[in-house]
């Protein structure tokens, strides 16, 4: 059966239609989206370190991953393998999906079997807890100093179960090497996902992973039944905390405006499915922290980005009393609501930081 994301018999497309191999590292619920997505256009594989999600996947009863995205068959052309060698070999592109904690020791087994060539696509949302880097500092430290300039980034509004489903799609690629952004942007887009490309790698990265965090903020915010306008709020004030870190650590603050800062933090501050807010709602409702995480199978990046985002934000002296008080009730027990009032009640400033109007006059 042919799935959304190939069903469009009046296309009239000017995307590129060639076909390569694409090795997905990491069968989360994430990682099987996008190689659903990737099988619709090129031969694919993933790699998955559980068994049974790579027999159930290649199971022709099961076509699926029931353990991380149950409910989306997965097409003919896509298969599973729980050997890296095999989901690499001869592939022009390879999505690293796992998260941010598993990355540096996923990578280091991995840098043994890639070619200087091939092109790695980190599509991880986080911040090193332990060593506060962003995953491209991650990947330049464990990988060989030739595929320092073959490294990309996706990001952007996309739960997986809609991508999965083919449901239209917007992302950014992100590189240092624009020609690199290019051909992924080229490979991966189809009818039903666009990729756009930016060289601001810092604030692609950023944008991913501190949306998370006020993600849990608008969770806990709505679990508290503090209503829309406080929702807003978080969002757009929110917004200025991470353009203010991003940019003292290098991203511009344009880049904060778009799909991987804005569009993110709007789908997964509003959006149901997102396992960041469900776990900020779960808080607001008065669950304790552990036993949320414990029922989940799932990661929420979120929970431990928010300690590195408090730890950069405060080695770096930037203000972000969102973002800490967010920190403060996941990790320190703090009441929401006292934290709100703590927020409201600082000393009123101008709605424009100026450190980000100097910022935006630097060219993009
Ligand atoms: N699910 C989504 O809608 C999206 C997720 N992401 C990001 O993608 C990344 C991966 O998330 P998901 O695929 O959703 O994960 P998931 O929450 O569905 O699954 C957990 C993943 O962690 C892996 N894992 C668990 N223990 C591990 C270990 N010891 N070593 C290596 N891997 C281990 C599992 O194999 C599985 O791939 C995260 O950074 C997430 O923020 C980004 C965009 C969308
Ligand atoms: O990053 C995501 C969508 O863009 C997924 O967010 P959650 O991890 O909160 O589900």
């Amino acid at each position: 059966m042919m799935s959304a994301a190939h069903a469009d018999p009046h296309e009239t497309s000017s995307l590129s239609k060639e076909r390569v191999k694409v090795g997905v590292i990491g069968g989360g619920a994430w990682g099987t989206a996008l190689a659903i997505h990737a099988s619709a256009r090129h031969e694919t594989v993933v790699y998955a370190r559980e068994t049974d999600v790579v027999e159930a996947i290649n199971d022709p009863a099961v076509r699926e991953n029931t353990t991380f995205l149950k409910g989306h068959k997965v097409p003919e052309g896509l298969r599973a393998t729980g050997s890296m060698a095999e989901a690499v070999e001869h592939a022009e592109v390879i999505l690293m999906v796992v998260p941010t904690q598993f990355v540096a020791r996923t990578m280091t087994d991995l840098a043994k079997l890639l070619k200087p060539n091939q092109i790695v696509v980190s599509c991880t949302k986080g911040i090193s807890v332990d060593s506060l880097e962003t995953v491209n500092q991650i990947l330049t430290r464990v990988l060989p100093e030739a595929l320092h300039s073959r490294l990309a980034y996706l990001s952007g509004p996309s739960f997986a179960a809609e991508v999965a489903k083919g449901i239209p799609t917007a992302v950014t690629i992100a590189s240092k090497e624009d020609e690199v952004a290019a051909r992924v942007q080229d490979l991966l887009s189809t009818n039903r996902f666009r990729c756009y490309r930016t060289t601001d790698v810092q604030g692609v990265e950023l944008g991913g992973a501190l949306k998370n965090v006020l993600a849990i903020g608008c969770g806990i915010s709505d679990g508290l039944g503090f209503g829309c306008n406080g929702r807003a709020a978080l969002i757009t004030r929110g917004l200025s905390e991470m353009t203010r870190l991003a940019v003292a650590l290098g991203a511009h603050p344009l880049t904060m405006q778009g799909l991987a800062g804005m569009g993110d933090l709007v789908l997964t501050c509003t959006g149901d499915l997102s396992r960041n807010r469900t776990v900020g709602v779960r808080l607001g409702m008065g669950e304790n922290l552990k036993d949320i995480i414990d029922s989940m199978k799932a990661v929420a990046e979120g929970v431990l980005t928010s300690q590195s985002a408090h730890q950069l934000a405060k080695k770096l002296g930037v203000s972000a009393p969102i973002m800490d008080g967010i920190y403060r009730v996941i990790h320190e027990g703090a009441d929401a609501r006292n934290i709100v009032s703590e927020v409201m009640c600082r000393p009123l400033t101008a709605e424009v930081d100026p450190s980000i109007l100097q910022a935006a006059a630097r060219p993009a």
